[in-house]
């Protein structure tokens, strides 16, 4: 059984919250304003497995109970934010463990949409398909600029994005941008990201970026009352229904796609790909 144990390691501002052996997210809070970094550090490219999903879940839980008062979701490995699922998941699988992963990562990113305090992602590094979701999946945005890229690329390697990644991002920069997005698998660099409003802020630097993601917080800590987390609920209510509603169905038409020998192949070819770049 997981327990998240909390203890402070310096004298001042910061605590530590440690997660299991391999630690595949490392989290601190701010004593002073209680606002959480977690930061995904599981080499060599921050791939969503089971583990990481199961460990993101139980932060969250953490934080809704202690009170949170807000999230910035980042990363510890250089140059990439999450590169989305991880293939391994689907390739060469069984259906109990396909069906776990997914509704690992079902009831991960419920958590994370639904999260009563406010969550900030700060995007270092490249960050395709469910990277993106988890990106789009906060209220707020910032990343740096000029070389990372995001977007859901899912069509290229021949799996469809799921409904709810693209009811999400539909809800962000709306139907027809969508539309042309998924379907052409598009990642865009962080200054395209921007115009299209799939992120909010861009930043030069680490040091810019925080002190945007500290305005954001800045401009929203002192409102009173509960209006805010209402108010995300009522914006979100539409896509978390429909989820709630299909997502057992859903996660049969997933086992089905993913274990049929075509989509196999497809994700065989792509991996040989992703290894053979030069
Ligand atoms: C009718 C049907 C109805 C319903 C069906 C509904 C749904 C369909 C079913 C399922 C939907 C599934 C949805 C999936 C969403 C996803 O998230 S899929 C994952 C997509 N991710 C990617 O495509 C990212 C691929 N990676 C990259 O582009 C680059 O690696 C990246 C830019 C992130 C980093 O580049 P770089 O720093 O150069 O690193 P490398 O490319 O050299 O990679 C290092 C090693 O990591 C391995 N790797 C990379 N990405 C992944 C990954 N996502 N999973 C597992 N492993 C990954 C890569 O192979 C390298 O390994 P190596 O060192 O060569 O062994």
């Amino acid at each position: 059984m997981y327990h998240l144990k909390k203890f402070n390691v310096t004298s001042g501002k910061y605590r530590k919250l440690f997660s299991s052996v391999a630690k595949v997210i490392d989290v601190s809070t701010d004593d002073k304003t209680n606002i959480t970094r977690v930061y995904l550090q599981r080499p060599p490219v921050n791939s969503l497995n089971s583990h990481l999903l199961t460990e993101i879940s139980y932060i969250m839980d953490d934080l809704e109970k202690t009170k949170c008062k807000g999230l910035v979701l980042t990363s510890n490995i250089v140059n990439i934010f999450s590169a989305g699922l991880d293939l391994t998941e689907f390739y060469k699988t069984d259906i109990q463990k396909l069906s776990n992963f997914w509704t690992t990562l079902q009831n991960t990113w419920l958590k994370l949409y639904t999260a009563t305090f406010p969550t900030v992602a700060l995007i270092n590094g490249h960050s395709p398909a469910a990277g993106c979701l988890l990106a789009l999946s906060c209220d707020y945005r910032i990343m740096l600029s000029p070389h990372y890229t995001i977007g859901f690329n899912e069509a290229k390697i021949g799996i469809p994005a799921p409904f709810w990644f693209i009811e999400v991002m539909q809800s962000i920069i709306g139907s027809r941008k969508t539309e042309l997005s998924v379907l052409t698998g598009q990642m865009y660099k962080t200054d395209e990201a921007l115009a299209i409003g799939l992120i909010d802020e861009t930043a030069i630097n680490l040091t810019e970026a925080e002190s945007k993601v500290n305005s954001f917080f800045k401009n929203i800590i002192a409102f009173p009352g509960k209006s805010r987390s209402l108010m995300k609920k009522d914006c979100r209510d539409h896509i978390v229904q429909k989820f709630l509603l299909k997502k057992d169905e859903e996660r049969e038409l997933v086992i089905e796609f993913i274990m049929n020998p075509k989509t196999q192949k497809n994700i065989e070819l792509y991996f040989k790909a992703l290894q053979n770049k030069v």
